[in-house]
């Protein structure tokens, strides 16, 4: 197969490849196996639509780069939302009342400058485009007027390979000039040029060359899983790993429940995975001993299941979707000291907004720090066909709030989008809010860059 290019479809409406989601038959395959014993659901499988119907665009692309636009459905329907629950279940109903009027494709630099100043001309909002799954609205335009998706996905060269320095800069065009920062180890001059740009959502500028620090594969892995019968040993156990500065490259405690659905374990106790690379085997021992100090138990579950559950799961959740459930996800970050009673907030939250209370919510830790964890929560519960965003619109207000009252963000590392705008605006002191339009009204004046996101 050396030298051929398979192309492969991407989903319209749900996650990933068109050909790796789960199809009809598979669907109805999963409600029987996994779902009727669990879930009140009435097996009917929820269609794709096929041709999607779109208002006209009301705009047409410019003549001197009009090979860089794009205007028809299939393009415009799937560059409509990103792929959180909210944008699948819309997709599949067919609800794409506000599509991007043209899909930019730009191939250079100097295709993002032509496309910003006649986006500014004409009177249209930007929307920057990257892999396209932002689960915060952080892809859609929420405004009425015309707007244009720039799909930056032909800008995928890898344009140097540095072996001997590991710094990261980022390269940034704005509507008002390019920004750059410099590649040093580290700086103290003033705020970081990398940090206003880095998580600032499309709204400043489009970055359009960023070099990342890439290690070499470790030639060295181990990995351990851990069995504790109490949870709060688990995280304990956790705590004291990172905080001993051990720094796993794998650290993922699962509690009970997601340890049975994501890791194979039906015993009802927590699994934590732990793995770590490099030359030093030393570390995972003296990580297993601080577990053992906390009653954990060396288990025979590996990550491999994980993984691979892990790798499939977009494609289930579309599936379940289909199948007529409310499948999200919500995640934070708070300090040690927080997180028994936000994990107990969050769970009691969902369940008591769930139609007839009934969900499963699972937690595990995405990311851990000498600070806190990042915990990410797994909702699940049965939906009225056709009532499904309502349904969770309110057990997201529900959960959020339970966040926001136990001291964690609203965000870990979701980012903010148009979805957590109300509890981003409560969560920043408002004089960074001010720096914040000071600095977009200095680089996007004409507020042309995805209006509605983080400011
Ligand atoms: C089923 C599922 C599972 C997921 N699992 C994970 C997970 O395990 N870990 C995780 O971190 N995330 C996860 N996510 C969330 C999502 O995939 C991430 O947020 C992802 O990093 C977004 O990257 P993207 O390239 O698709 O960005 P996009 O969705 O294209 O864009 C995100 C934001 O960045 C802006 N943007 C994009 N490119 C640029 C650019 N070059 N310059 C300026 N602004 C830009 C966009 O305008 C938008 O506001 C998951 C999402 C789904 C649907």
């Amino acid at each position: 197969m050396g030298g051929t290019y398979r192309w492969r479809e991407k989903s319209w409406w749900g996650w990933g490849w068109a050909d790796e989601g789960l199809d009809d038959a598979a669907c109805r395959e999963l409600a029987e196996r996994a779902l009727r014993p669990w879930m009140p659901i009435d097996g009917s499988v929820l269609p794709i639509p096929f041709d999607p119907l779109l208002d006209p665009p009301r705009l047409i692309p410019p003549s001197m780069m009009a090979e860089a636009f794009a205007a028809d459905s299939m393009a415009r329907a799937a560059h409509t939302y990103g792929k959180s629950f909210r944008d699948v279940v819309r997709a599949l109903h067919g609800d794409l009342r506000h599509p991007p009027d043209l899909i930019c494709y730009p191939r250079t630099t100097h295709d993002i400058v032509a496309a910003l100043d006649w986006a500014e001309a004409v009177g249209a909002a930007v929307v920057p485009y990257g892999g396209g799954t932002s689960v915060v609205g952080g892809v859609e335009y929420r405004g009425e007027g015309p707007w244009i998706s720039l799909d930056l996905s032909r800008l995928n060269r890898i344009a140097e390979i540095d072996e001997v320095n590991h710094a990261v800069r980022v390269r940034v065009v704005t509507p008002q000039g390019p920004v750059e920062s410099l590649r040093v180890p580290a700086s103290g001059a003033g705020p970081s040029v990398a940090g206003l740009f880095l998580g600032s959502e499309g709204t400043l500028g489009v970055i359009v060359e960023a070099w990342l620090r890439v290690t070499r594969r470790p030639e060295r892995k181990s990995s351990a899983g851990v069995r504790f019968d109490v949870y709060g040993e688990g995280v304990a156990a956790v705590r004291e790993i990172v905080q001993a500065g051990l720094r796993p490259s794998n650290c993922r405690l699962l509690d009970p429940v997601e340890a049975m659905l994501t890791a194979g374990a039906t015993d009802g106790r927590a699994r934590l995975l732990l793995g770590f690379e490099g030359p030093y085997d030393r570390l995972l021992d003296d990580a297993l001993e601080i577990c053992r100090s906390h009653g954990g138990v060396t288990d025979e579950v590996q990550d491999g299941t994980f993984r691979d559950t892990f790798l499939r799961a977009p494609y289930t959740r579309d599936a379940l979707i289909r199948l007529g459930l409310v499948v999200e996800t919500v995640e934070t970050a708070c300090t040690w000291s927080r997180f028994e009673q936000l994990h107990e907030a969050v769970i009691a939250a969902a369940q008591a907004a769930a139609p007839a209370r009934v969900a499963v919510v699972t937690c595990r830790f995405t990311h851990v720090y000498p600070d806190g964890p990042a915990p990410y929560f797994t909702i699940v519960t049965p939906a009225r066909r056709g009532a499904e965003v309502a349904i969770w619109d309110e057990i997201k207000a529900a959960v959020s709030a339970a966040i926001v009252d136990s001291g964690g963000t609203i965000t870990h590392h979701h980012a903010v989008g148009r979805d957590h705008r109300p509890w981003y605006d409560d969560e920043r002191p408002p004089l960074f809010a001010e720096a914040l339009r000071a600095a977009k009204r200095t680089l996007d004046p004409r507020g042309v860059l995805n209006p509605g996101v983080l400011i």
